[in-house]
């Protein structure tokens, strides 16, 4: 026993041993910071999900912080997608759709009775993985949202165009062709139109379902920026499939198998220092 705490204690003096402890320890510490500056904007309690009944989703616990970006990760049909539309009720309780559980968002139940659906995904802009702009120019794009609430005057239009694509990274490459159909973008201006498309209607939290892997690798690092960028303003969930790209964006990451999650944690935790055997197994590549 003395002798096995000796060859600790050696073990963990050695230089790289007290680095990699010094490391964890200040891990540790900045995950505790992230948890406590970021209160839950979406807390899920004992969500299970059945889809033509089949369980889906699996008493799944967790919170989202607030303003930060959250990664969730996960194998193929692990159930990524499935838990990120119950945050807009993307999901209806219907013939084959049964949801049990909570999703509170700002600490209301989504599915409680008597919420508006409208006003849930006003809180949200969702950005799937092919950009769908709407068939009318960049300008009205932008201008559809303020316009269904009430915005009229062309002047507020205009300062709002002007602005949300600023905040998309867009605005240098179409200032000069607002009248243009949006369609005549490529991919990754696209992807930013959107972007700012449901910036406009004010949102507090941004989806991204896979919102990068239809995109090339310079449009897609311009859509990984923006996001880091808008984190102070906005909650940012992410569904992706792409490790790295947690690894360089996430603050918090869940971690999700066949409809459980097996672990949710600050990034800089979750990936020097996994708890589960099975998100070691997944981060060293075993199975993807
Ligand atoms: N309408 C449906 N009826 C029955 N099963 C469904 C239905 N829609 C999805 N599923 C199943 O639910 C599971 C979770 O699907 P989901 O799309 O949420 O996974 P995912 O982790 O996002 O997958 P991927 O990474 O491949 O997009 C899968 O096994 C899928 O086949």
């Amino acid at each position: 026993m003395i002798q096995n705490l000796l060859r600790v204690e050696k073990f963990v003096d050695s230089p790289t041993e007290k680095m990699k402890v010094k490391r964890e320890t200040q891990d540790k510490a900045d995950g505790d910071l992230i948890l406590k500056a970021h209160k839950p904007h979406i807390s899920v309690r004992n969500l299970n999900v059945y889809l033509t009944k089949n369980h889906i989703l699996k008493n799944v616990n967790l919170d989202i912080p607030d303003k930060a970006i959250t990664c969730i990760i996960g194998p193929s049909g692990c159930g990524k997608t499935t838990l990120l539309k119950t945050f807009n009720r993307l999901l209806q309780n219907s013939l084959d759709v049964r949801i049990e559980g909570d999703v509170l968002v700002d600490g209301e139940n989504i599915h409680g009775k008597g919420v508006e659906v409208e006003n849930i995904r006003k809180k949200m802009g969702l950005l799937s993985q092919r950009p769908c702009p709407l068939p009318m120019s960049i300008f009205d794009n932008i201008a559809y949202g303020p316009r269904i609430h009430g915005i009229r005057r062309k002047k507020t239009l205009n300062i709002m165009v002007e602005k949300y694509l600023k905040e998309a990274g867009l605005w240098d490459e179409v200032k000069d062709r607002l009248k243009s159909p949006a369609t005549s973008l490529s991919i990754g201006q696209q992807q930013r139109l959107c972007m700012a498309r449901g910036l406009a209607v004010k949102p507090e939290i941004i989806l991204g379902d896979e919102a990068t892997s239809a995109l090339d690798p310079i449009s897609s690092k311009k859509i990984e920026e923006l996001f880091v960028k808008l984190k102070d303003q906005y909650s940012i969930v992410l569904v992706t499939h792409t490790l790295r790209q947690a690894r360089r964006i996430a603050d918090y990451v869940i971690f999700m198998y066949l409809g459980e999650v097996i672990e949710a944690g600050p990034a800089a935790e979750f990936f020097s220092n996994p708890k589960e055997k099975l998100t070691k197994e997944y981060l060293d590549g075993y199975f993807s």
